[in-house]
């Protein structure tokens, strides 16, 4: 062990650092740290060079790879231990940098900690040299787990105080605020102490003699976990108990007598090793080890599937150094019975049935795929899209209760052309609602005065009327905003939705290929394929036709919507490809439901109700049309001339039951149509639909639940920004230079601005990801924080840096007025 002296004005041996073991002893030039596994000399600088820097990671990731990790391959793939190294940039600073980014991983839970190979007690192996048998090693022959990672030498177990965390998820904060408290976000940190001093917040402090020991304790000051000192003042430190710095004495004098916090049986730590130095490689990505090792490591905690603790027999004392030490063997036993719930959260793993799905590598493990993501930032920005109505003074700023008006289509070159499907000039806009802030779609039908009112009762009807493939009716109103009478019609927006025209039947020439594509006109059809197998590019089934299952899911889904306009009544009147809508891939959405019975209501007619059957009929007779044009690949193929071609080559290109669907629709019959006679020829090609609805229902949850985790973390990293050096206590000792907000400071330094040997930044999400999951948890693990100036080193646990974190957050709510964070 490398004496105090030595101690003084060295680099640190970036081989103990990375291994916590140095082959050169007391002869090696550099620092042997005593305390902690350095695995790399913190710097803002230049690290420190030494004839052992030949050490350098196994493993060539970095951070972006950490992105790339892919999915959806067969195994995950291996990387083997102790393969040689391929000159990964190392840390500039080093604490414990575990596996898979959360807390516990390879650091070992109460299983592996203080037990013998038998699962028994011992403290003895605390001690143990590494690569010691019954250790746990990592692939550089490196200890893992607590038993194997002390800091300090082998200190003695320390008693089990109740340090007053929660023991379940509460830890993770995902609690709902109790929103009847006075301050319901602050109660998401309850303060440990009202008011925050100096002294107060820096029990954590203590002297840390040249060896590494911490100072005995004794009733009259308990070792703190944490420990400070400058290096200079390193050399003079008399060891065992020596006396504190003159920055640590304040903090000494204020030192409770309840043992360090995370020591607590309530925590799923509680019997894990009071300090842990993993001494595992620098640069170790915690990604490599999630890579190589599952995420989980087995949980020991006192939990048991009943609810019910083993029988706690006598009070263990003992006597170390002068003091008493009682603990519970409880504390140590085994419970592989027992259910073990962590008391964090993370993002575990993919689960199986997605992560063996087939899908595009390279695709991002932690974070959404590119596809999805670029979907979803388009709606956003879709929703969020404005127009300069100085530069279109014919939108109105504000149209009855909706403002920043923005046109969903280009104008047209006469303004006053006619929809061919309502006979009245139409013009949709998005905007924004004043009294909810949602986004909706306005159609205005341009001069048209609404005479009667009694058309209302079907609005009414058409507001309650929910179908996931109808867009809803949410209001109708007339307006003289424009400047004529114009009645509008709001609905849902669908941010990104396109028409069916506009996807489907929007291709070079107006006839989309009709001529070519059917090849009725000369006879044979370059893009016909009798066999109906083999699609030249991608999902299409013939160059020009749709695959079939696609037509059934736009069978399903404009069948499904039809039969629930039916059954409560109304007829949709829409059903044309201009008005439904689809977005995604294939999700289908009628479209302006409701228009034509305001427009078309007939005073002396009645109620529109009184021929509804009559509209649901030609809804029957449309969805044949519809579907016959997609099938076909063209309007044209509706036409009643082209009707017998367009059957034939249905006939030619897709399965009997799609030919019968059309003939059922599209010719004459004896009864009424009704939706429910479709419903047979779709037979078990509803499942196919149910099937992939449901599989996609699985993906996009998946994504959701990375999605939650890193809101978490957004959430911690949020609050740890809103601590971080506060221009307004700049002039204050307790906020930035000293204290609590201290230590976050250098933890916030620890996470991001680290650099590597060459000075180089040195990024990796993967640390930044692991190192917050083990402070929301509060890992008793051990990390060394040094000062910018390279001065002072701070060991510090993550259990003390949250605790730091959530009286400096819970602090700053208390002062202030306007706290809002959720
Ligand atoms: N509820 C909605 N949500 C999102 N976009 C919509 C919505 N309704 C319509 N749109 C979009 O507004 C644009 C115009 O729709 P519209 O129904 O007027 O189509 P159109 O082809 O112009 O029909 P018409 O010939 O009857 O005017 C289309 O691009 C459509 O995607």
């Amino acid at each position: 062990m490398t004496s105090t002296a030595n101690a003084v004005r060295k680099p640190i041996c970036r081989y103990f650092m990375s291994t916590g073991t140095c082959h050169k002893g007391d002869e090696c030039q550099y620092l042997h740290h005593p305390s902690v596994g350095f695995q790399k000399h913190f710097s803002n600088g230049q690290p420190p060079m030494n004839d052992h820097q030949g050490m350098s990671d196994s493993m060539g990731d970095n951070g972006d790879q950490f992105f790339n990790a892919t999915f959806g391959t067969e195994t995950i793939p291996e990387f083997p231990f102790n393969r040689p190294p391929l000159g990964r940039p190392q840390r500039a600073m080093g604490g414990p940098v575990m596996g898979s980014g959360m807390p516990g991983q390879g650091q070992g839970f109460p299983d592996t900690q203080r037990m013998d190979m038998h699962g028994q007690l011992d403290p003895r192996m605390d001690n143990l040299p590494p690569g010691a048998p019954g250790m746990r090693m990592d692939g550089y022959g490196q200890r893992m787990g607590s038993p194997t990672h002390r800091m300090d030498g082998g200190m003695p177990p320390r008693p089990r105080p109740d340090h007053g965390l929660p023991t379940d998820f509460q830890a993770l904060n995902l609690q709902i605020p109790n929103s009847k408290g006075p301050n319901p976000v602050a109660n998401e940190f309850i303060p440990k102490s009202a008011t925050l001093t100096h002294s107060a917040s820096s029990p954590n402090f203590s002297t840390l003699n040249g060896n590494g020991f911490l100072p005995p304790m004794t009733s009259a000051a308990p070792p703190p976990s944490g420990h400070m000192m400058p290096p200079e003042q390193m050399s003079s430190a008399p060891g065992l108990g020596g006396p504190p710095t003159s920055m640590m004495l304040s903090q000494a004098q204020t030192m409770s007598n309840t043992p360090p916090p995370h020591l607590a049986p309530t925590s799923v730590f509680s019997s894990a090793s009071p300090n842990h130095s993993p001494h595992l490689s620098p640069s170790n990505s915690p990604l490599m080890i999630r890579r190589t090792a599952s995420p989980i490591t087995p949980l020991k905690q006192n939990v048991s599937a009943q609810g019910q603790k083993k029988n706690s027999t006598a009070t263990i004392q003992e006597n170390v150094g002068g003091t008493t030490y009682f603990y519970s063997p409880e504390d140590f036993s085994l419970q592989h019975d027992a259910l073990q719930l962590p008391n964090f959260s993370m993002f575990p793993s993919l689960p199986p049935h997605i992560a063996h799905l087939t899908v595009k590598k390279n695709m991002p493990q932690f974070f959404m795929p590119d596809e999805l993501k670029l979907d979803i930032l388009n709606r956003h920005a879709m929703t969020m899209a404005q127009i300069d109505t100085t530069h279109n003074p014919d939108i109105p700023t504000e149209v009855d209760n909706y403002h920043n008006l923005f046109p969903l289509e280009p104008p047209l070159a006469n303004p006053m052309q006619k929809s061919a499907r309502f006979g009245y000039p139409t013009t949709c806009y998005k905007a924004v609602n004043t009294k909810d802030g949602l986004t909706y779609c306005l159609r205005r039908i341009h001069g048209f005065r609404l005479s009667n009112t009694k058309c209302m009762s079907v609005i009414d009807m058409w507001k309650k009327m929910y179908h996931p493939n109808v867009v809803q009716l949410r209001e109708v109103f007339t307006t003289k905003a424009f400047g004529d009478n114009s009645i509008v019609f709001v609905y849902d927006y669908f941010p990104t939705a396109e028409t069916l025209m506009t996807r489907h039947f929007s291709g070079p020439g107006a006839m989309n290929g009709y001529n070519q594509s059917f090849g009725m006109e000369g006879g044979s059809s370059r893009s016909f394929n009798p066999s109906g197998k083999g699609g030249m590019n991608g999902p299409r089934q013939h160059a020009g036709l749709l695959p079939e299952s696609m037509i059934w899911a736009y069978v399903v889904q404009l069948s499904s919507a039809l039969r629930a306009i039916h059954a409560a009544g109304l007829a949709c009147r829409t059903m044309d490809p201009t008005k439904i809508l689809i977005y995604s891939k294939s999700r289908l959405r009628l479209n302006c439901v409701g228009i034509l019975d305001v427009l078309t209501f007939d005073n002396n007619q009645g109620s529109p109700l009184a021929v509804i059957q009559h509209y649901q009929q030609e809804d029957l007779v449309y969805l044949g049309k519809v579907v016959l044009a997609l099938a076909c690949n063209t309007v044209m193929a509706i036409q009643r001339d082209n009707f017998q071609n367009s059957m034939e080559l249905i006939a030619r290109s897709y399965s009997a039951d799609l030919k019968n669907f059309f003939l059922y629709l599209l010719t004459n019959q004896n009864r009424p149509r009704s939706i429910n006679d479709i419903m047979p020829m779709i037979g078990a090609r509803f499942y196919t639909q149910l099937d992939s609805a449901q599989l996609r229902s699985d993906v996009i949850e998946n994504e959701l639940a990375k999605e939650v985790e890193n809101g978490r973390l957004f959430r911690l990293l949020s609050k740890l920004g809103t601590i971080n050096e506060r221009p307004e206590y700049n002039l204050d000792p307790q906020w930035s230079e000293t204290g609590d907000r201290y230590m976050l400071k250098l933890f916030r330094d620890y996470l991001f601005h680290q650099v590597d040997e060459n000075g180089a930044p040195w990024i990796d999400t993967a640390h930044i990801i692991q190192c917050l999951n083990k402070l929301d948890a509060g890992s008793p693990e051990k990390i060394c924080l040094m000062s910018r100036d390279e001065h002072s080193v701070l060991v510090v646990s993550y259990l003390e840096l949250k605790q730091n974190f959530e009286r400096a957050f819970s602090e700053l709510l208390t002062s202030s007025h306007h706290a809002n964070f959720t």
